[in-house]
């Protein structure tokens, strides 16, 4: 790693790479770097004392000028600083209570005997902040499965799908099943939770977090692509159906920081081009009266509004449910607009955007 930095800097010593540096100083303290030489030291300590304020806005930002310049346009210089500096600083860890097996109180009592202390998150209902960040996997609430670890926001867009008992629900894009458990605990362990995905490896990562979770009513299944045949099977059937679909990632920046410098303005087009596939694909599952979940851990428009808008012009039989009216069904106190806007600087949450649309009966 040092002989990475010294060159990323020494070289062409490209404003690109000083931003590397600052973010990584930023991120881990320098102590924390191991094998640097004492001259590597000196100069990653001076480097740290630079006034941040007389740097360039995309080095004060850590972030890639493209975004930087993307965020301000939309939001105000302000605004965007306010949401990078947030996203520079690490993640809470926060939990969720897995409901068919334990409720939140009696999970805060046991974690606070261990002792963990924590909080209730401020949305979820079924969310704990742990103050600290202990190690989770020997605890015997963890083995069986009575917590998960789940970000609030990501807790948040599973309870926006609205489940309930008995229902047949579709997880488009189940991955290793984070919002799959919370929606097969909502429905009570009955009914049809079927979760697809594209990848063996992360269906693969579900299985042992499932046999956890106590949930018999969940069905991974592989699929080729979006318009596989077994999609097709079960069109007009689904009473809900969330596509979270793949994303840039750059809500998650705060666990991933190194995501940002992997995107660019044409990876976000191929994105785009994929996620209204896969939301069109998506939505002939829904029967009439139920509704499809597009959703994102993203905060830029292109990935969220503007998709949900050409879905909307495509598909005349969906109509937008504004999400002060889908909060309120859930009995969640918080105004993000029409759409749930999730942001580390306002929520304390990675971002995360979502839009409930419901097919006409
Ligand atoms: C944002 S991740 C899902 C995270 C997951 N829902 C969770 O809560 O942990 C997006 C997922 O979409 C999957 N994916 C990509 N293309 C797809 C497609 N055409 N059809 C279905 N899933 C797809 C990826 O393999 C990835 O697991």
């Amino acid at each position: 790693m040092a002989a990475a930095i010294l060159t990323a800097v020494s070289g062409a010593a490209a404003a690109q790479s000083n931003v590397t540096v600052y973010g990584l100083i930023d991120t881990v303290s320098i102590e924390s770097i191991a094998g640097l030489s004492p001259e590597e030291v000196e100069w990653l300590t001076r480097t740290a004392q630079i006034d941040r304020n007389k740097l360039p806005l995309a080095m004060r930002a850590n972030m890639p000028p493209w975004l930087l310049d993307k965020l301000i346009a939309r939001d105000g210089e302000a605004a965007a600083m306010e949401l990078a500096a947030a996203l520079n600083q690490p993640a809470p860890l926060d939990l969720r209570v897995n409901a068919i097996k334990a409720n939140r109180e009696d999970v805060m009592a046991a974690l606070a005997a261990a002792p963990i202390l924590c909080e209730a998150t401020p949305y979820s209902p079924l969310g704990l902040r742990v103050i600290k960040k202990p190690a989770l996997q020997n605890l015997p609430l963890f083995k069986d499965g009575a917590i998960e670890v789940q970000d609030e926001g990501s807790q948040l867009l599973a309870q926006i799908v609205g489940v309930k008992r008995g229902e047949m629900v579709v997880d488009f894009c189940a991955g290793a099943g984070g919002k799959t458990l919370a929606l097969g605990a909502a429905m009570r362990n009955t009914g049809r939770l079927y979760a697809f995905d594209i990848s063996e490896k992360r269906l693969a990562k579900l299985k042992p977090r499932l046999a956890r979770s106590g949930l018999s009513n969940v069905h991974p299944v592989m699929i080729a692509h979006e318009n596989d045949a077994k999609v097709k099977r079960l069109a007009g059937k689904i009473d809900r159906v969330l596509v979270d679909a793949p994303c840039s990632g750059l809500g998650t920046l705060r666990r991933n920081p190194d995501m940002k410098w992997r995107q660019t303005v044409e990876t976000v087009a191929e994105m785009n081009v994929k996620q209204i596939s896969i939301l069109t694909s998506a939505a002939r599952l829904v029967k009439a009266g139920g509704r499809l979940v597009y959703g994102t851990c993203s905060f830029l428009n292109e990935e969220n509004e503007d998709i949900v808008t050409e879905f909307l012009q495509a598909n005349p039989d969906f109509t937008l449910v504004p999400m002060n009216t889908v909060l309120a069904e859930q009995k969640i106190d918080l105004d993000t607009g029409e759409y749930l806007k999730m942001l580390p600087h306002v929520h304390h949450t990675d971002g995360f955007f979502a839009a409930v649309l419901e097919r006409k009966k």
